[in-house]
């Protein structure tokens, strides 16, 4: 029997689920298809748990930094409080009862199973057919990518889907990629006792980030003691009682847990996006700026590209919501997308960065300064690395971009994003006065570089 509402939502991830929400509440009939959890990887094996995670790390960086400070401290990390925290509190033991109440309290039905788009207007779940009156959105997500190194396959190795639920820290440690997912866990794992080894294989960590941000990073990871090899080719993975990698070079490392953060990876064929006309091979799916992805057809969060963040695709839950409604006045605007890496310190960007600026042919500027150097940088002494780096627009006398490297470095980027944001005058921000003696008062030192 086939079962109609207006709109039909695959996958209810953070933005399918705000924006599945926000149309049941004003009366529209509304589906949601959810293969696991609703609420998607954000709340159950990604952002919030690892932030958990992050918070009790940093609470063992910060006591050992005492002694530089302020006497004797003796620390004994435990991961059961990280472990429990996760389980109880984050993800009240990976059970979406809470959100599913939540969804259905606003009037809409919850279908569970893998939903595929099988004609225009039409989705179909495990052999049950669902036809969308008005629209059908596509929120589907991302799966980790396994690369194909030999013998990685038949080993039992981590993605962020086990580091989450890992009930104890791991004595070793390999992990594959030196991006955010490989950086954040590198350093959680590592203040709590376990030897950690990141293996990347661009030349630099954190290789999308300003150059000027990873040589911060990866001297602070290793000053804590984790080693990280760049421009490393792992050639071969083997498991028996430990993993051992062995590199390209013939060096071989061995470990007790191997993570694999080798970046997210898209399904558009299982998901039947040829159905409505659209590329099944691609990576990610186009959308306009209103979310329209083909005829009836509107896709949001990790798989547009537009950056793989939860406030990505909330954001454009409720663009497309709007647009939905048929009220949309809004239209995406990613100028000013901001993202923080949660390693500390941590690393803070907005808009472009200063090859992404110079890649559009913008007349650049740029202005970097140390965070030890300001007056609050001085103060904090110990765990004070970072830079604030702005890149600006010569022509317009507007910042494009910055980066902020530094303890609660997501906090001080707000300023930054606002002025990306609102486009307010290099000039303008000159006139700012600015908190003494705060971190964030390091802007003002970037701007007098900028004008210089
Ligand atoms: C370890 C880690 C840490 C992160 N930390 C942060 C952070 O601190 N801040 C931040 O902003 N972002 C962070 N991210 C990124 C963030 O998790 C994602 O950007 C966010 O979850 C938004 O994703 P989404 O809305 O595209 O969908 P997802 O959250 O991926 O959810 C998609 C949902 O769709 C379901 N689904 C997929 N296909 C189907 C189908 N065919 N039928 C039915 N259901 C389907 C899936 O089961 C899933 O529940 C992190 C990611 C990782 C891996
Ligand atoms: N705090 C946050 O906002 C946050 C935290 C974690 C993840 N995320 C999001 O999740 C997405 C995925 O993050 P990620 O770190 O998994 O992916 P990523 O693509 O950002 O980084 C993966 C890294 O792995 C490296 N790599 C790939 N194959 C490799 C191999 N065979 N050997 C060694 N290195 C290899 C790549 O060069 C890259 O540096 C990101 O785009 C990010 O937006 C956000």
């Amino acid at each position: 029997m086939t079962e109609e509402a207006d709109v039909v939502v695959i996958g209810m991830g953070p933005g399918g689920e705000d924006l599945a929400g926000r149309l049941a509440n004003v009366g529209l009939a509304v589906i949601a298809v959810e293969s696991r959890l609703v609420g998607g990887e954000c709340p159950y094996f990604a952002c919030v748990p690892t932030k958990m995670m992050v918070r009790a790390a940093d609470a063992l960086g910060e006591a050992r930094r005492v002694p530089e400070l302020a006497g004797q401290t003796t620390v004994r990390p435990d991961w059961t409080p990280v472990a429990n925290r996760i389980r109880d509190e984050a993800t009240t033991g990976w059970n979406d009862e809470i959100a599913v109440r939540r969804f259905e309290d606003t009037g809409g039905r919850l279908v569970r199973g893998v939903g595929r788009i099988t004609a225009p207007g039409e989705v179909t779940v495990d052999g049950q057919v669902f036809r969308a009156r008005r629209a059908i959105v596509l929120n589907p997500g991302t799966d980790p990518v396994v690369p194909s190194i030999d013998g990685l396959a038949d080993t039992p190795y981590w993605t962020n889907r086990d580091a989450v639920p890992a009930t104890q820290a791991p004595k070793s440690l390999l992990v594959l990629g030196g991006g955010p997912v490989g950086l954040e866990f590198a350093q959680v794992f590592a203040r709590f006792g376990t030897a950690v080894t990141v293996l990347e294989m661009q030349p630099r960590l954190l290789a999308v980030a300003e150059p000027e941000a990873s040589e911060v990073v990866t001297a602070a990871l290793r000053a804590e003691g984790i080693e990280a090899h760049t421009g490393c080719a792992v050639n071969r993975v083997k498991h028996d009682e430990q993993f051992q990698a062995q590199l390209e070079t013939g060096d071989v490392l061995t470990a007790e847990r191997l993570l694999v953060a080798t970046g997210r990876r898209t399904d558009l064929r299982a998901l039947g996006v040829a159905a409505v006309g659209l590329d099944e091979g691609a990576r990610t799916i186009p959308v306009d700026d209103r979310m329209r992805a083909a005829d009836g057809v509107w896709a949001i969060g990790d798989v547009t590209g537009h950056g793989a963040f939860t406030h990505t695709s909330m954001y454009q839950a409720r663009i497309a919501a709007a647009d939905i409604l048929g009220q949309g006045t809004e239209v995406a605007d990613y100028r000013a997308m901001p993202s923080v890496i949660f390693t500390d310190p941590e690393v803070a960007t907005v808009g472009l960065t200063e090859s992404r600026a110079r890649q559009r042919d913008i007349q650049v500027r740029t202005a970097t300064t140390p965070l030890p150097s300001s007056t609050r940088g001085w103060i904090h002494k110990v765990g004070n690395e970072g830079i604030i780096k702005l890149v600006a627009d010569a022509r317009r006398g507007v910042l494009i971009g910055a980066t902020v490297v530094a303890p609660a470095g997501g906090e001080v980027l707000g300023a930054l994003a606002v002025a990306v944001h609102a486009e307010v005058p290099v000039r303008r921000l000159r006139e700012m006065i600015f908190a003494y003696p705060t971190f964030h008062r390091a802007i003002e030192a970037a701007l007098d570089e900028l004008d210089a």
